[in-house]
């Protein structure tokens, strides 16, 4: 491995056990029947872990959106123009984007970093400009990053994650915006978990049935075309991913190395996760999948990494915005922890056998 990418291979963190056991003893003394608040208990006692606090909190929370564009939208494979990426962007900025609204009701803080659209952002601040190109390549035609591009991609995520968690975040959420992106998502998914293009292949932002046909079969024919040199997932990353896919890998890698739980978002964040356990094995114990996307293909990959999805609205936006969405429960399962009363505190009997 490139001694750049050395940090990939640093120890994940361990979450803390004995926390989880004083978690899961005061979930034992509230005052409800053992089990009645279902999995909202077993979420209180691993956010415990993580966060090595008997009473853990989700107030702290930092949204990062990665953006890009993909060579591969040449081939058709989108409802929509690439020109929407980077006006989006500037839309994540000027606070009119779903996870802007979002963020700000949350009062969680929002970063966006431009890692390569292939049109201006207009000048708005707020956006950290990390460009590496002017999108990726087309993966039919060559690999979709060059090695310096890939490295530099997952530096950008390392980075970021790393102020999330010097800057105290107990919750770190990605978020992604890359017209073209479902495609790198899916070839991703299909090369990492040996599925077929079909089984990954959705309508991501529209297609229609002939478009999402079209869309798997550009799909197998870039599997073919990097053949062997799949079986390494990072060359999978470099020659099927995206800027802001690579991103994420490297910030969820991050993330579990310091110790700062994730909460993973749809298609395209899944498909980085995925990427990222296989960069750095051990890694998903520190992930929480925010939602079950509409996308089809996200259920197999959430099967791949054991994700059970806390929410399923038939969500398909990005950004960050199922986790988002996900973050109110999260906030309800930590006040019910700290707050509820036990049953000593309340004078009621408990269980009798
Ligand atoms: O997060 C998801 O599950 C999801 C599912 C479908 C589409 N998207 C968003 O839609 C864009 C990609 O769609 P497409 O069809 O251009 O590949 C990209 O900006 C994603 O954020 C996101
Ligand atoms: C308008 C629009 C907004 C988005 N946000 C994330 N992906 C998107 C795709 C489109 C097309």
């Amino acid at each position: 491995m490139n001694s750049d990418l050395a940090w990939l291979k640093e120890p994940v963190a361990r979450p803390d056990e004995n926390a989880a056991r004083l978690a899961a003893e005061r979930q034992a003394m509230l005052i409800k029947p053992p089990g009645a608040l279902g999995r909202l208990e077993a979420l209180a006692i691993r956010l415990a872990a993580w966060q090595r606090t008997p009473k853990p909190t989700a107030d702290r929370v930092r949204i990062v959106v990665f953006a890009g564009d993909h060579g591969v939208t040449e081939e058709g494979v989108s409802a929509f123009p690439q020109s929407v990426t980077a006006a989006m962007v500037n839309q994540f900025a000027r606070g009119g984007a779903a996870i802007s609204v979002l963020a700000r009701t949350l009062g969680a803080e929002l970063e966006v970093i431009n890692l390569g659209t292939v049109e201006e952002t207009g000048s708005v601040p707020g956006v950290l400009d990390l460009r590496l190109g002017l999108g990726t390549a087309n993966f039919l035609r060559g690999p979709a990053m060059t090695e310096r591009q890939l490295a530099e991609a997952l530096r950008a995520g390392r980075d970021a994650a790393a102020r999330a968690s010097s800057a105290g975040i107990r919750i770190f959420i990605g978020g992604e915006m890359g017209i073209g992106n479902t495609t790198a998502a899916a070839a991703l998914g299909a090369a990492l978990l040996g599925e077929t293009p079909e089984a990954l292949a959705g309508p991501g932002a529209g297609l229609d049935t002939e478009g999402v046909r079209r869309k798997a079969e550009i799909i197998r024919r870039a599997l073919d075309r990097h053949g062997s040199y799949l079986a390494d997932p990072l060359e999978v990353l470099r020659r099927l991913g995206g800027f802001e896919i690579a991103a994420l890998a490297g910030a969820f890698v991050t993330c579990a190395q310091r110790g700062l739980p994730v909460l993973v978002d749809g298609f395209i964040c899944t498909a980085a996760a995925l990427a990222a356990e296989r960069l750095c094995p051990r890694v998903s114990g520190w992930f929480l999948y925010a939602h079950a996307s509409a996308e089809p293909g996200h259920a197999r990959m959430l099967a791949a990494l054991d994700g059970k999805p806390l929410l399923d609205l038939g969500m398909r936006l990005g950004e960050g915005s199922g986790a988002a969405v996900a973050l109110p429960l999260l906030r309800l399962v930590c006040t019910l922890h700290a707050g509820m009363a036990t049953f000593e505190e309340a004078g009621i009997a408990g269980k009798s056998s």
